[in-house]
């Protein structure tokens, strides 16, 4: 006989109605990333920046050329993104109309502006939400269904035949390989202020560190600024370094770290664990 499925507990209304909303939330959470992809890809970060940092949604819309049809709609996605954390309601002007503001998160999404402390992280965002990502997340499941013999790919890996950083992935489409590569410098640029007023004393004593994977160099380069007497090295693979003007200040090493990691009294892995397996993970931190 076969086994009768176990009844379902049924919840109270008030559990009921929760359900339903968190439901709709998750169901619907990408919108925040679309909203916030959205943003980006109007400028409105930018254009809100050239107005002050504070604007009303009709000096927004002319600053962006928005056809009045649509201002009603900008109207919502400026709400949603306020709701989300990326913008900040900024009360009303003199004749009532409502004004929004940028706050620490969509001032970093700011671009052109030059100032040693500023990196726009623009990049980061239309890499992160690119077409690519989104279909790699959207085969998820399958990737769960199909056994494999060996190392697991990721989904990434699994869904576009590519993967992340090497060649494969500037060969599958160049534009977003250029955007992660610009994006993960961004982030590698954004805190290492923060990180050296902050966490100072780490460094002290130190005579010499190898960044591994230190892309553009950003970050040994203010650790030898702030600190001279440590003798900084940046690794990273041969198409980072080639790009990266070579200096009097870091010593810049091609290659790759699997196979060699220029020898320090520290080595430092920022952002880079995460991405290997972890018999991957062994052997970079055998090496
Ligand atoms: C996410 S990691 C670390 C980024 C950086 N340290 C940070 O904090 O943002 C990205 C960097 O790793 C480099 N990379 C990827 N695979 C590598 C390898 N096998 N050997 C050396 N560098 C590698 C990439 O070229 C890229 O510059």
């Amino acid at each position: 006989m076969a086994a009768q499925a176990p009844a379902i507990e049924v919840p109270t209304d008030a559990e009921l109605l929760q359900a339903q909303a968190d439901l709709w939330r998750h169901t619907l959470y990408y919108l925040t990333s679309m909203g916030l992809r959205c943003a980006v890809k109007l400028g409105i970060p930018t254009a809100m920046h050239k107005l002050g940092g504070v604007t009303s949604l009709p000096d927004l819309a002319a600053a962006l050329s928005i056809p009045a049809s649509k201002h009603p709609f900008l109207a919502r996605l400026m709400r949603a993104l306020v709701t989300s954390g990326v913008f900040a309601a900024g009360g009303s002007d003199d004749s009532g109309a409502e004004l929004f503001r940028l706050n620490p998160l969509s001032r970093v999404l700011v671009d052109d502006v030059v100032a040693d402390e500023h990196h726009s992280q623009t990049s980061f965002v239309l890499a992160g939400t690119s077409p690519h990502y989104m279909e790699a997340a959207l085969g998820m499941a399958d990737w769960f269904k199909k056994d494999v013999a060996g190392p697991v790919p990721s989904v990434f890996e699994d869904v576009h035949s590519a993967s992340l950083f090497d060649e494969s992935s500037a060969a599958l489409d160049p534009e977003l390989d250029a955007l992660v590569t610009e994006g993960l410098e961004a982030h590698d640029n954004l805190g290492i202020g923060t990180i050296m007023r902050e966490c100072h004393d780490l460094f002290k004593g130190l005579e010499s560190l190898t960044d591994c994977c230190g892309g553009d160099g950003k970050t040994a380069r203010a650790i030898a600024k702030a600190h001279p007497h440590v003798k900084c090295t940046v690794l990273d693979l041969p198409k980072v370094i080639e790009k990266t003007p070579s200096d009097c200040v870091v010593n810049y090493v091609a290659g790759d770290l699997f196979h060699t990691v220029p020898k320090a009294q520290a080595v430092m892995l920022k952002l880079v664990l995460h991405h290997w397996s972890d018999d991957d993970c062994v052997k970079i931190l055998t090496q």
